[in-house]
């Protein structure tokens, strides 16, 4: 069951008070489980840490201002299946719904990190097939402050993002906000060029089929 929450007090028109269109982004939060995907969600979305959230599968939606605009986030809080053959699943609803993807790991739990890499890999993968190249994906580390526990290295970390094009933090949910609120912003910015970048493909295609268009026409003349 997915739980729709809001946390904002009313419902905003689609334009900024500055009539710079509202920017809108669906945010798809993955990852083994009890690895913190909740509180890295409801720290962006409170600024606190609670420490127990329980596994019910949650989207927020929260409107707040960043820079000039007005940023409308849908966050989805997914619960990761439980049978191991559907570990690392992403299905297509999520996929279609979702204009980034925040994946985290905990660094204390190699097997956290191996599903993450599965789960980036098929988004990857299906979104390439859909004719995607790049998705917008951030990899987070989480639970930074147990490093005494630590099972996964920052530079396992950071390769894997590299090698998959995504961004890559480690964080402290528990410490931190600003941490959580790096990411949120992070990919924001990496959904925003990702739409402006596919709005070039776009006009420079178009460009193509008019030219084409012209070519074809004289040729029948
Ligand atoms: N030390 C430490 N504990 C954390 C951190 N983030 C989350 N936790 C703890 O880890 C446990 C799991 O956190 P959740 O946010 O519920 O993890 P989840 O991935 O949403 O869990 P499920 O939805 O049940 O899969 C809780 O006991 C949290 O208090 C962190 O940064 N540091």
């Amino acid at each position: 069951m997915v739980v729709q929450l809001s946390t904002r007090p009313h419902q905003t028109s689609k334009m900024s008070e500055g009539n710079q269109p509202k920017v809108e982004a669906n945010i798809l939060v993955l990852g083994a489980e009890k690895v913190g995907k909740s509180a890295l969600t409801v720290r962006f979305l409170t600024r606190r840490f609670i420490g127990e959230y329980g596994d019910i599968e949650s989207i927020y939606t929260h409107s707040v201002r960043i820079g000039d605009r007005d940023v409308c986030f849908s966050i989805w809080d997914s619960v990761c299946p439980q049978a191991s053959e559907l570990q690392g699943w992403v299905s297509e609803k999520q996929l279609r719904w979702a204009d980034g993807f925040i994946l985290v790991y905990s660094i204390c739990d190699r097997s956290s990190f191996q599903l993450a890499r599965q789960q980036l890999l098929r988004i990857r993968q299906l979104k390439r097939r859909g004719g995607v190249e790049k998705a917008p994906v951030i990899l987070v580390g989480n639970k930074r402050d147990l490093q005494h526990r630590r099972a996964v290295s920052s530079e396992e970390g950071r390769l894997l993002a590299l090698s998959t094009n995504s961004g890559f933090f480690e964080i402290s949910a528990a410490e931190t906000y600003h941490g959580a609120l790096v990411v949120f912003h992070e990919l924001l910015d990496m959904v925003r060029d990702s739409r402006s970048s596919g709005k070039k493909a776009v006009g420079i295609r178009g460009i193509v089929r008019s030219m084409s268009a012209v070519f074809g026409r004289r040729r029948t003349e």
